[in-house]
């Protein structure tokens, strides 16, 4: 039984009223079997910087190992969970979401997947973990990186950019600064949120990195905003991947892509469970519009260090627009 520590409404304020989401008619899907994907992948990162991937070539055996393995830890009692945090950034948490006082009704495991630079802090929280768990992650996290490169690959080629490893160079650095994210969303009772309104599981936000993938079991609550106030509900899909742009990628696209304002309703009946890879560069990286993507045009945004947006990121609040202090004005 998955223990989270109980709120009352009055310490636990995240309910929403839910008038504006619309049921999507279609995601876009882009099939990786398909030889020309490049274009339709374009077309959804400009659009809304959010798609689904089908026949993606990853076994679904590596994914469900890791979700068994996940199940698992997530089921261990609060005190067993709680010696895996507080969340540093990394580790585990419990509602609190960030330094700066969001909460969400989830429970999570934040890891850095820079083995050399954190080898202190994964090496304490994976050593709490049994092998299995750190087994099926490893193998997983290998799989989806890949792809996320072969997606940035595409998206070059889309845009007609070279070297096409422009983007994916930055995942594939040893330094890379990338991250993993295991949530687990509880049923909430109804009682728990009054008078009909929704729960907010993870609150609206964009990802500060390049690229997100992102896997869920069959249980809905994630959706994408389309920028006019209406949010799209996202139909769950456990054998396919969903993608984020993330700031990042907005950036060095100069603003062509939009990284996707998104958010996570839990759910009264079911639990929900995500993994999520978010693919950042290394510390060092000069992020700026790429110059083929500015000629002719403005550029409109400043450069700026990974380590500089991650810096300024952690000292916002969870919904903030992250990137508007980096946006170029006429005088700067
Ligand atoms: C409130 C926050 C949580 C977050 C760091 C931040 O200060 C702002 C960005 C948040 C976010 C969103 C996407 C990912 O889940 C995440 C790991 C990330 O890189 O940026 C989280 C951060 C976090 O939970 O630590
Ligand atoms: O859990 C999800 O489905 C999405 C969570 C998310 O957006 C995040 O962790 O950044
Ligand atoms: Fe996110």
């Amino acid at each position: 039984m998955v223990v989270l520590s109980k709120p009352t409404i009055a310490d636990f304020p995240p309910i929403i009223n839910c008038k504006s989401t619309t049921l999507f008619p279609v995601i876009p899907t882009v099939d990786l079997s398909e030889p020309d994907s490049k274009h339709l992948v374009v077309k959804s990162c400009e659009e809304f910087g959010f798609f689904k991937v089908i026949n993606h070539g990853i076994p679904l055996e590596l994914i469900s190992r890791l979700e068994t393995e996940v199940i698992e830890f997530f089921s261990l009692s609060l005190s067993e969970k709680q010696k895996a945090g507080p969340p540093d950034p990394f580790g585990y948490g419990n509602r609190s979401i960030g330094p700066n006082g969001d909460v969400g009704w989830v429970e999570y495991l934040l890891l850095t997947m820079n083995q050399e630079r954190n080898s202190q802090k994964l090496a304490t929280i994976f050593g709490k973990y049994p092998e299995k768990l750190c087994s099926a992650l490893n193998d997983y996290v290998l799989a989806v990186k890949k792809m996320a490169c072969e997606l940035l690959e595409l998206m070059a080629d889309g845009l007609r950019i070279k070297p096409r490893n422009v983007f994916s160079k930055l995942l594939m650095d040893e330094q890379s600064d990338s991250v993993f994210r295991l949530n687990h969303y509880p049923p909430y009772s109804e009682l728990q949120a009054s008078n009909g309104k929704n729960m907010i599981g993870f609150g609206e936000h964009t990802d500060p990195q390049i690229i997100s993938v992102l896997r869920s079991n069959n249980t809905s609550g994630l959706q994408i905003s389309l920028g006019n106030g209406s949010w799209i509900s996202v139909p769950p899909d456990a054998n396919s991947f969903f993608i984020n742009v993330g700031d990042s990628l907005q950036v060095m696209t100069n603003g062509r892509f939009k990284s996707v304002r998104h958010r996570v309703l839990a759910n009264s009946i079911k639990s929900r469970i995500s993994m999520i890879y978010f693919g950042g560069p290394p510390l060092n990286e000069k992020i700026a519009p790429l110059p083929s993507l500015v000629e002719g045009k403005e550029s409109l945004y400043k450069e700026f260090t990974w380590f500089e947006y991650k810096r300024s990121a952690y000292k916002s609040r969870l919904g903030d627009n992250r990137l508007s202090q980096f946006e170029r004005t006429a005088a700067t």
